[in-house]
């Protein structure tokens, strides 16, 4: 059996080269001819899968993406050569809802708020919506989540609509790309909902770049209204519009899944499949190669109590100011994007991290938050 993966996928040789011949690709040459006598193959989102990269294949039985968004794969054309959608759902999902934690610990610094006194709206209520959801509760913050597809579905948790949603402190969009229908996302932030934003609210996209409209989102700034955003995620990757990023609180490359946990999780999940769609007993764990984090305990600081301790423990772990830093410093470089992406020092996710809080009466919230007793 021929696998090929792409050279994005962290622990893909250790999983995948007993159960075949594998083979390493980059996304940047890969083509049909290249992988034209796969029978597997393992892709991130970097890679297209469509037409034009499988017309030449006629073996393949397998096609799986590392990551919990599948838009780079051209599902209509999967599913006519009966391949379905293999994807790593919910991999990252802890990744992502750490990352929104450390912007809203950032934000609350930079603006003195009280992350007790503000409501979050959590748009798509999926893995990285639930996981947030729990971290939230756990730090006592009242949220609420807008899903229509789980709420149509019968999801019995309590769902608001977007009119409610806009009404928040603070609004994150945790959905996929869905282009048009009765779900869709394409553009849910358009230039009236940008319009109906205040000051004082906090957007936050780490889903897709499409769901908000860029350059409706440019020229309200343009036109001088101060509005507070995060981007993870932008219209156009890589070649997103410059433009934009000085006006953008904190801005990044793409980066909120990548934790160690979430990338090497996400080839986990498809070593799983694989192994199940082909007869294979799945022998491999990820526990068997992730490396012990350095240091990998954490002090309480006995003098912090409440945000100021929650705080200063997760930007420990994940400071997202010096991602924001290092991107608006240097995006306007050549090919700035990809390259950060391909060389970002991933983080650890708080469950590697064991924490000894001592007496400290906080010590519950930072266990509910994910951080090790041990
Ligand atoms: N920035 C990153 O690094 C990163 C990492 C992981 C995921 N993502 C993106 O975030 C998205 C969400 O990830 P996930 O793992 O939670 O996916 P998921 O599929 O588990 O959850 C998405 C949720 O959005 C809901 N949804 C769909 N249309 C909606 C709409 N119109 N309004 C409100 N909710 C809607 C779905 O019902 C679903 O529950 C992914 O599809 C991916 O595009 C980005
Ligand atoms: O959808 C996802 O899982 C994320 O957006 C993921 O981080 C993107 O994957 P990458 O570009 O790192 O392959």
């Amino acid at each position: 059996m021929k696998i090929y993966y792409e050279d994005s996928l962290p622990y893909a040789a250790e999983f995948f080269s007993e159960l075949g011949d594998s083979r390493v690709f980059s996304h940047k040459d890969v083509n049909a001819k290249l992988v034209a006598d796969a029978d597997v193959l393992l892709v991130r989102s970097t890679t297209k899968v469509n037409a034009q990269l499988l017309d030449l294949n006629q073996n393949i039985a397998y096609v799986g993406t590392a990551t919990a968004g599948t838009n780079h794969l051209d599902e209509e054309y999967l599913r006519s050569r009966e391949l379905g959608i293999h994807s790593a759902a919910g991999c990252n999902a802890v990744a992502v809802a750490e990352y929104v934690l450390s912007a809203l610990f950032v934000m609350a610094l930079e603006h003195d708020w009280q992350l007790v006194d503000k409501t979050v709206g959590i748009v798509g209520a999926g893995h990285v919506g639930t996981r947030l959801s729990a971290k939230l509760t756990a730090l006592g913050i009242r949220h609420l989540l807008c899903d229509p597809p789980l709420a149509d579905a019968g999801d019995p948790r309590d769902f608001v609509d977007m009119s409610q949603i806009m009404q928040c402190d603070i609004i994150t969009l945790h959905v996929p790309l869905i282009k048009g229908g009765r779900y869709n996302t394409g553009h849910m932030f358009d230039a009236k909902r940008l319009d109906a934003l205040k000051e004082t609210q906090l957007l936050i996209n780490a889903c897709r770049g499409e769901v908000i409209d860029n350059k409706a989102l440019l020229a309200c700034f343009e036109a001088g209204r101060a509005l507070n955003v995060v981007l993870d995620v932008w219209e156009n990757e890589p070649d997103i519009d410059q433009a934009l990023v000085p006006y953008i609180a904190l801005a990044t490359a793409h980066i909120a899944g990548h934790t160690v946990e979430g990338k090497a999780r996400g080839t986990e999940m498809l070593y799983q499949q694989v192994c199940g769609q082909f007869g294979f007993t799945a022998t491999k764990k990820l526990s068997d190669y992730l490396p012990v984090p350095q240091p990998d305990r954490l002090y309480v600081d006995e003098t912090l109590r409440g945000q100021a301790l929650l705080s200063a423990l997760v930007l420990s772990v994940y400071d997202i100011r010096n991602d924001s830093k290092q991107f608006k410093e240097s995006i306007h470089l050549p090919d700035q994007f990809r390259y950060i992406r391909k060389n970002y020092s991933i983080r650890r996710e708080f469950a590697a991290l064991s924490v000894n809080t001592g007496n400290n009466p906080g010590s519950e919230a930072i266990y509910a938050l994910g951080f090790n007793r041990k």
